[in-house]
């Protein structure tokens, strides 16, 4: 099964629109953790058991595993995913892009020796800096649109012939580089208005988003002008909000709890 029918899958089944980011930073880990040489991969795998029945998809961010040489961790935790929690897809947030021969080695990094369902990429470069990731079918290419912090603007609303530059991202990717129906975007939460242009732009291209829980984006808005017109079309991101939702030894049961909150709170707006 390739990335968006697994996606399809798990939507229906979970009954959940929510991705349950992997960002693991040891400093707000509980104290059980102190003097464990594991701890990275022990923790977010205690995360992974305990919120899998509400997620419909998890996204663990590269630079959290390898800033600290914890790649082996990364790649233990994703295999961890496939083996206890199979059909929910992994999408590495790695935001790749670079040029062509660069970038075949970053889909392989992603989807070779991480295993990876999908990836997100920077599409500054252009098409054939994401061409590496693009021919891989099975595997889903997530693609930055307009991102969650606050100077996305600074480019990303810039006016290029009279539309501002997002638009033709997601323009570009829906016409002509989704070819093999793998594609996906990224819009943060914090941008509901330019949320619902992508939207309008792209049909039913699943949109990944990031910005609701640490970020403050609001869920409803984001339900409002997000959701797709069969009613999934979103995968909405929280990572802090969730990892760290206590920072004591209950810190699983909390995780269950916010991801269960942040379900629910969607699936009232759907
Ligand atoms: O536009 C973007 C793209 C990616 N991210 C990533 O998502 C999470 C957000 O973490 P929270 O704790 O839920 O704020 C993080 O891994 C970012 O690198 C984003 O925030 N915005």
């Amino acid at each position: 099964m390739d990335f968006m029918q697994a996606l399809r899958q798990r939507w229906s089944e979970s009954d959940s629109l929510v991705c349950v980011g992997l960002d693991p930073e040891p400093a707000k880990f509980p104290p059980k953790f102190t003097d464990e040489p594991d701890a990275i991969f022990a923790f977010c795998r205690d995360v992974v058991d305990a919120t899998a029945e509400f997620a419909c998809a998890f996204k663990p961010q590269i630079a959290h595993f390898a800033a600290r040489g914890a790649e082996d961790a990364l790649g233990r935790l994703i295999a961890h995913v496939h083996a206890a929690h199979p059909g929910i897809p992994v999408i590495l947030d790695a935001k790749r892009g670079d040029i062509g021969s660069t970038a075949q080695h970053y889909a392989a990094e992603a989807f070779d020796r991480f295993q990876a369902d999908a990836v997100t990429a920077n599409p500054y470069l252009g098409r054939d800096s994401v061409q590496p990731f693009l021919d891989r079918a099975d595997r889903g290419v997530v693609i930055l649109c307009h991102t969650s912090n606050p100077g996305a603007g600074h480019f990303q609303d810039l006016d290029v012939g009279g539309r501002p530059l997002y638009q033709h991202v997601a323009e570009r990717v829906a016409r002509d580089w989704n070819g093999h129906g793998n594609c996906a975007l990224v819009v943060g939460a914090t941008w509901p208005a330019q949320l619902r242009e992508v939207r309008a732009i792209v049909g039913d291209m699943p949109l990944l988003i990031p910005g609701v829980g640490a970020q403050g984006g609001d869920v409803e808005a984001v339900v409002r002008n997000g959701l797709a017109a069969d009613g999934a079309g979103l995968l909405v991101s929280s990572s802090r909000a969730i990892l760290y939702a206590s920072g004591g030894d209950d810190y699983d049961e909390a995780a269950a709890l916010a991801a269960k909150a942040l379900r629910d709170g969607i699936n009232r707006h759907r």
